[in-house]
């Protein structure tokens, strides 16, 4: 399949089709004695995100021959490229582990720094989210072999006050309450994974501020499917977020993610370290 053509929805409808293979592998997976190992960042990691992601590398490269992939666990063998895929087969481990069904397959195409097509699933709840040009969602049908049926994602326009923020279940930190506390927030709901950008471009809630560390895997994807849904996702100075960071071992800085962009003036978002 071409990379190099305009139809970035097949591309991402293809990307669908991996990330439910994937998904079906974690949920086969997730009541099992899952080994679990600490990384160096001290975040989990199990079985299941390396059979997920070494199924996700194998189907990307019979798909896309000779194209990069970035992914959680092989991050440090790979150079990305103009184009490179960047994956995070589980993303919410520590959701995973503990079952709460809050975690998400996250893969994104990226090229010249910014993403094209990607696609989130959250196998366990039941939705996915892709986008190449449009944003679509659907409901992850349940074996049964009907197709997704896709509707348009869009974010809603951000009331004036009561606006509903999306935090971290499991990582806050003190930078991204001091950015909260200058918008107006009427509702704080804990959510993990990338599910927080695609619950903004369903337009169910308005933003996701976050000042502590997170890697371009958890964020590529929801950053394209939010963007084209109707939001953004910035770095300090307003700025949208770049990837294909190796020098900086893919980590990002802080960044906002919005449905609705005349949020942005309101943020006042810390200096990248
Ligand atoms: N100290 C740290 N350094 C880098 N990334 C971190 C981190 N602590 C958490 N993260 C990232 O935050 C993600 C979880 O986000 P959330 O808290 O929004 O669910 C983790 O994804 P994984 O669960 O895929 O490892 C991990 O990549
Ligand atoms: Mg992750």
């Amino acid at each position: 399949m071409r990379l190099d053509g305009n139809d970035t929805d097949a591309i991402a409808l293809r990307l669908a089709q991996i990330a439910l293979e994937a998904g079906r592998i974690l949920r086969a997976m997730e009541t099992g004695n899952i080994e679990k190992r600490t990384k160096d960042d001290g975040s989990p990691t199990t079985l299941a995100d390396l059979a997920a992601e070494k199924m996700i590398i194998k189907r990307l490269g019979e798909a896309w021959p000779g194209i990069a992939v970035v992914a959680e666990e092989t991050a440090s063998t790979v150079c990305p490229d103009e184009y490179f895929f960047l994956v995070d087969p589980l993303d919410g481990t520590g959701d995973y582990i503990r079952g709460t069904g809050e975690y998400s397959v996250n893969i994104a195409l990226i090229r010249n720094g910014r993403p094209m097509a990607a696609v989130v699933s959250a196998p366990a709840l039941g939705s996915i989210w892709i986008a190449g040009q449009t944003a679509l969602t659907g409901h992850i049908p349940d074996g049964t072999g009907q197709d997704i049926v896709w509707r348009e994602a869009r974010t809603r326009p951000a009331p004036e006050d009561s606006l509903i923020a999306l935090v971290s279940r499991r990582h806050g930190d003190q930078a991204t309450e001091a950015c909260l506390s200058t918008l107006s927030i009427g509702t704080r709901r804990m959510t993990s994974s990338a599910l927080k950008f695609c619950l903004i471009a369903s337009g169910e809630a308005d933003v996701y501020v976050r000042c502590g560390p997170t890697m371009e895997w958890d964020t590529a994807a929801g950053d394209h499917i939010l963007s084209r849904a109707g939001g953004c996702v910035i770095g300090p100075g307003g700025s949208r977020l770049s990837y294909g960071h190796d020098d900086k071992g893919y980590l990002n800085g802080p960044f906002a993610a919005l449905g609705d962009v005349a949020l942005a003036p309101r943020l006042a978002l810390p200096v990248a370290c």
